[in-house]
């Protein structure tokens, strides 16, 4: 039998907790700490490969199952694993609510949450595979396309720091972002530090006259430059066509401004401006209505929930087939799932809109040393797997914030109950919020 040295033997799966800053979105605030899950794959030829996904309880439990079936097939066995998790069951109460994290990700079921499972297990054979044949995961899907992806600097609002009576990191060197200057002045910052060349506002979170204002004076301040704004679906239809109309002349997409595939063609029949989306087109069954509708532009693709890196491909095909663009959508994520999205996005002919991400917002990594942006863009790497390195100390510590009781709160991501410990009357804005 062929390949006995990718035989599986061990799986280790290690929740953590990791720092983030206060940043505001339609939902409320990010917590102080956010849960992700790493995963460990370990072969009979000693090799380890890792991968990286959501953390929260609703994603642990199947990985916990998925991870006891995985042992005695290979870690090229992709479609096996596929296979393996579309047997593993899912808590009918975590899919009920029908939306996760507030509405962010999109619609809710058991498939989406096993595709956001098994994707943290495909980066993680895929890693093992490429170290083991010595090739590096681009390769595995085809070979790249370019030698850097580029990324938009991911704009928030925010406060100066987290609530004076939560558990937090120190000053996250950010500062408070919360007007049009403080957005100006968080976007040089990104460039200083990391030299990206276009921005990404997320809104939805002050009355769409301060938002449209933030957006004018970022494209004074960087004329010419990719600007997007994302309020979540906070807006209602004429709300949505208004903004189109005002700051028309400098988006490069507008994002997610109204709520589900209908009012998105309302609005995308009404305007030039084109509409990108990662909460309508979540899945493959809502990519029909949505593409007969004319509904979306830009799908923004997060390997996390389309089922990984060969998804995202998949994905990437159909939308060239239908004439629509594919760019990367971004939660909280470290250094492994940055990896993973760059050897994607490296593969995918036509990706022509900078990819999101949240990375320079986190401070800390389970890594040995952190990938970094030159230009905006990541170098893809030709080194072997995904190319970086678990530094089993950091998680260890980040692991132990995990188990610690102090923090059980925070193992579930919520917005709104963080929001709540600044503002005890705050509750989940009802959509459309404008
Ligand atoms: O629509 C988006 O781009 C996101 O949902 C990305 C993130 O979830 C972001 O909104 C956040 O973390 O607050
Ligand atoms: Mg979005």
């Amino acid at each position: 039998m062929y390949g006995q040295s990718l035989v599986i033997t061990d799986v280790r799966l290690t929740p953590v907790l990791v720092a983030d800053p206060p940043l505001l979105n339609t939902q409320g605030v990010h917590q102080p700490y956010t849960p992700r899950l790493i995963v460990e794959v370990v072969t009979a030829g000693g090799v380890t490969g890792i991968g990286e996904t959501y953390g929260d309880s609703a994603y642990l439990e199947p990985a916990r199952s998925l991870a006891a079936r995985l042992p005695g097939g290979k870690v090229s066995d992709l479609n096996r694993l596929f296979t393996l998790a579309d047997e593993v069951a899912v808590d009918a109460a975590r899919v009920d609510d029908a939306v996760d994290v507030g509405g962010l990700r999109g619609a809710r079921s058991a498939d989406k949450l096993r595709l956001s499972v098994v994707s943290g297990f495909e980066v993680a054979c895929l890693d093992a595979l490429g170290k083991a044949l010595g090739l590096p995961v681009h390769a595995l899907l085809g070979g790249k396309v370019r030698d850097a992806v580029e990324y938009s600097a991911y704009l928030f609002y925010k406060w100066a720091e987290h609530p004076a009576d939560r558990a937090s990191e120190p000053d996250d060197g950010w500062g408070a972002a919360l007007d049009p200057a403080g957005i100006v002045a968080q976007a040089r910052l990104f460039t200083e530090r990391h030299g990206f060349r276009s921005y990404k506002l997320k809104g939805g979170v002050f009355p769409p006259a301060e938002e449209i204002a933030a957006v004018r004076a970022l494209a004074e301040a960087f004329p010419g430059r990719p600007l997007r704004l994302d309020p979540n679906g906070a807006w209602s239809v004429e709300t949505s066509l208004k903004v189109a109309a005002e700051l028309g002349d400098v988006l490069e997409y507008l994002e997610d401004p109204a709520l589900g595939t209908p009012a998105m063609a309302e609005v995308a029949a009404r305007t030039s401006v084109p509409l990108a989306t990662n909460m309508c087109v979540t899945t493959f069954q809502e990519i029909p209505e949505a593409f007969a509708k004319g509904a979306v532009q830009v799908v923004l693709s997060d390997h996390h929930y389309w089922g990984g890196l060969r998804r995202t491909r998949e994905l990437a095909a159909v939308c060239r087939t239908f004439g629509v663009a594919v760019s990367m959508h971004s939660n909280t994520h470290l250094g492994i799932s940055l990896a993973a999205m760059t050897h994607v996005a490296a593969t995918v002919p036509g990706l022509d809109h900078a990819c999101d991400t949240h990375y320079p917002w986190q401070s800390e990594d389970v890594l040995t040393s952190r990938p970094r942006f030159t230009d905006g863009s990541i170098t893809v790497t030709d080194t072997p797997g995904l190319g970086v390195e678990l530094d089993h100390a950091r998680l260890a510590a980040l692991h132990a914030r995990w188990l610690d009781d102090d923090f059980r709160a925070l193992r579930e991501r919520d917005d709104a109950a963080a929001m709540r410990v600044a503002d005890p009357r705050w509750t989940t804005p009802a959509v459309p919020r404008w």
